[in-house]
C-alpha cells in the first residue's frame, strides 16, 4: 500500500513480484549472487519487495558513497530485525540497535573503551600464545602423520574463537564452564538463527505462526538461555571480590569498570544486560568474519602457488631464523597486505554488510528512497564491477601495488567493513588476527594439496544459506611441510 500511493514518484527499478511474497523468491540460496544478478538488469539501485518489507538493494561504489556518506545521516538505522530481536535483549547491542541516543553512547564506549587500537594492542601476548598454541599442535600433526591434510578451516576456527573468548572474559576454554566444541556450536547456532528465514521479519502478523511451527521459535529460545547463562555466571565471577584477577583488564573488567563509575549513561544506565548483548556481537561479528577471511586467503593461494611462494619468501626474508612472527613484524609485509585486501574485494565476510533502515527521504542516482526503507549494500557485488576493477573475477594482489585503495570504508568500491557512521568498530582488531595469523601459517609450513589433487580442484563454492557471513563451502584441506 504504502508503495502504491508513491506510484507517480520515481522509485528505483524494480523486478516483478509476487502477491504477497514480493520478490522473496528471487534471493535463492546465494541472496548476494542472485541480487548482484538481478542489479546486472535493473541497475545498482533497485527496489525489491520482500514480503512486507521495501528493501532497497545498492550495487555500485557511487550508489554506496551517496547512501553511506552524502546520505549517512540519513540512512544509519537498522531495521528492528526479529530474528535479532531476542538475541541482542531486544536490540540493546551495538550492531541491531536502531539510531539514537543509546546507539551513540554504546558506540562511543565500544570505540573509545573495548576496539581502540590501545585496548587491542594490550592482548597482543593473548593472540601470539593462541596462534604458537594452533602452530605448534599443526606441527605436531605434520610430523606425526607427514602426509596427511589438516582442517584449516576447523583449526582457524577454532583459533578465533580462542582469541576473542579469552579477550572477553580473561580465561581460556579449559578454565571456563562450557567447552570449546559447545561453546562454538552454540555460536554457530546464535548466527544461523539471526540470519536464518524468520517469516515474522516479512509477514506480520502472521509471520509468528510459521516461525512457530518450523521450531524456530523454540531454537531460537532454546540459544538464548544457554548464552545468557554462561555470560551471566561469567559476569557473576567478575563480581566475586574473592576472585583472582589477571593482570590485565579483560573486556568485562573494562565494562564492569564503567557500570560502577557512570554517573549517567546517555538518558539510560549501563546495566549487565547491556553488556551481554555487546559480548554476543563480539562473538558474532569477530569469530567468523577473521576465520572466513585466513580460510579464503589460504584457498586463493593453495590454487596459485607462485602467490603463495612469493608471499613465504617476503615472510621469510623478513622474519629470518627469529622462529616466528610477531606484531610489530607485520608493517613490513607489504605483498601479505595486498593479499588480505585482495581476499576482502573477492570473499568480503558480510557480502550484504549489514542491513540499514532508512530514516528520512533521500535520493540516490535520481530515486527516491522513502523513510523505513531497508537498505541492503551488495559489497560482493561492488568487489566484482568491472567498472572498478580489471579482471575482477581475478585474485591478483598486486592490482593493489600502487594503489590508495584501503579496506576502512573511504574507498566505495571495497567495503569489507562497511563504511560511515555505522562503519565496522573493531577494524584494527579484525585485521590484526588475519595479518598475524596468515602470516605465521605462511611462515612455519609449506603447504601442498592432498595427494592427488590438484589446483584446479579446490572447491571455492560458497556456503549457501541466509547466514550473515559467507564461508567456503568445504573445508580447506592442506597438507602442512614443516619449514623451520
Ligand atoms: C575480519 C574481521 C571483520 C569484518 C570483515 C567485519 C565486518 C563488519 C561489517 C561489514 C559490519 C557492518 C558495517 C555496516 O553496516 O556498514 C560490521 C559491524 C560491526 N562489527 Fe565487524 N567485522 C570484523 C571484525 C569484528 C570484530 C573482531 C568485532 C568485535 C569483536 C566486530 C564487531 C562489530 C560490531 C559491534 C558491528 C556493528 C557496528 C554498528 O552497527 O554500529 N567486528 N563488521
Amino acid at each position: 500500500k504504502r508503495i502504491s500511493k508513491k506510484q507517480n514518484k520515481n522509485l528505483p527499478p524494480s523486478p516483478p513480484k509476487l502477491p504477497f511474497i514480493g520478490n522473496l523468491h528471487q534471493l535463492g540460496s546465494l541472496p548476494h549472487q542472485s541480487l548482484w544478478q538481478l542489479s546486472k538488469k535493473y541497475g545498482p539501485v533497485m527496489l525489491l519487495q520482500l514480503g512486507n518489507l521495501p528493501t532497497v538493494v545498492i550495487s555500485s561504489a557511487e550508489a554506496a558513497k551517496a547512501v553511506m556518506k552524502t546520505h549517512d545521516l540519513d540512512s544509519c538505522s537498522r531495521p528492528p530485525l526479529q530474528g535479532a530481536q531476542r538475541l541482542t535483549y531486544n536490540h540493546q547491542d551495538l550492531a541491531f540497535s536502531p539510531y539514537g541516543e543509546y546507539w551513540r553512547e554504546i558506540r562511543k564506549i565500544c570505540v573509545l573503551e573495548l576496539f581502540s587500537v590501545k585496548r587491542v594492542q594490550s592482548y597482543w601476548s593473548i593472540r601470539e600464545e593462541e596462534i604458537t598454541k594452533l602452530i605448534n599442535s599443526i606441527s605436531h600433526h605434520s610430523s606425526s602423520s607427514p602426509s596427511s591434510p589438516v582442517d584449516l578451516t576447523e583449526k582457524l576456527f577454532a583459533l578465533t574463537a580462542s582469541m576473542i573468548f579469552r579477550i572477553a572474559f580473561g580465561t581460556s576454554f579449559e578454565g571456563s564452564d562450557l567447552n570449546h566444541n559447545r561453546f562454538n556450536e552454540v555460536v554457530q547456532a546464535a548466527e544461523a538463527t539471526m540470519g536464518s528465514f524468520c517469516a515474522a521479519e516479512y509477514f506480520p502478523y502472521v509471520g509468528w505462526i510459521f516461525d512457530k511451527l518450523s521450531g524456530l521459535h523454540q531454537r531460537r529460545e532454546k540459544i538464548f538461555h544457554e548464552l545468557d547463562s554462561f555470560f551471566q555466571g561469567v559476569i557473576d565471577d567478575h563480581l566475586n571480590p574473592g576472585r583472582k584477577k589477571n593482570q590485565q583488564d579483560d573486556i568485562i573488567d573494562v565494562f564492569l569498570k564503567i557500570v560502577k563509575e557512570q554517573t549517567g549513561f546517555g538518558a539510560a544506565i549501563l546495566t549487565e544486560t547491556n553488556i551481554k548483548a555487546v559480548l554476543l556481537n563480539m562473538f558474532l561479528g569477530g569469530v567468523d568474519t577473521a576465520a572466513i577471511t585466513m580460510v579464503w586467503a589460504m584457498a586463493e593461494l593453495a590454487k596459485k602457488p607462485s602467490l603463495m611462494k612469493k608471499a613465504q619468501d617476503e615472510v621469510r626474508n623478513c622474519i629470518g631464523n627469529k622462529g616466528k612472527v610477531t606484531e610489530s613484524d607485520i608493517e613490513h609485509l607489504h605483498y601479505l597486505k595486498m593479499i588480505i585486501k585482495e581476499t576482502f574485494r573477492l570473499h568480503p565476510p558480510a557480502p550484504l554488510l549489514l542491513p540499514r533502515e532508512s530514516i528520512s527521504h533521500f535520493k540516490v542516482n535520481g530515486y527516491e528512497i522513502y523513510p523505513k526503507t531497508l537498505i541492503q549494500v551488495n559489497a560482493w557485488a561492488i568487489g566484482r564491477d568491472p567498472a572498478s576493477w580489471k579482471d575482477p573475477e581475478e585474485f591478483i594482489p598486486e592490482r593493489f601495488m600502487d594503489s590508495p585503495i584501503d579496506i576502512k570504508g573511504q574507498h566505495f568500491e571495497l567495503l569489507p567493513f562497511g563504511s560511515g557512521r555505522r562503519v565496522c568498530p573493531a577494524i584494527y582488531m579484525g585485521t590484526t588476527t588475519v595479518e598475524l595469523g596468515l602470516a605465521n601459517l605462511l611462515y612455519s609450513f609449506d603447504w601442498e594439496l592432498p595427494s592427488g589433487m590438484k589446483e584446479e580442484d579446490i572447491n571455492m563454492e560458497e556456503s549457501t544459506g541466509l547466514s550473515l557471513t559467507l564461508n567456503k563451502r568445504t573445508p580447506l584441506k592442506l597438507v602442512p611441510k614443516k619449514h623451520l
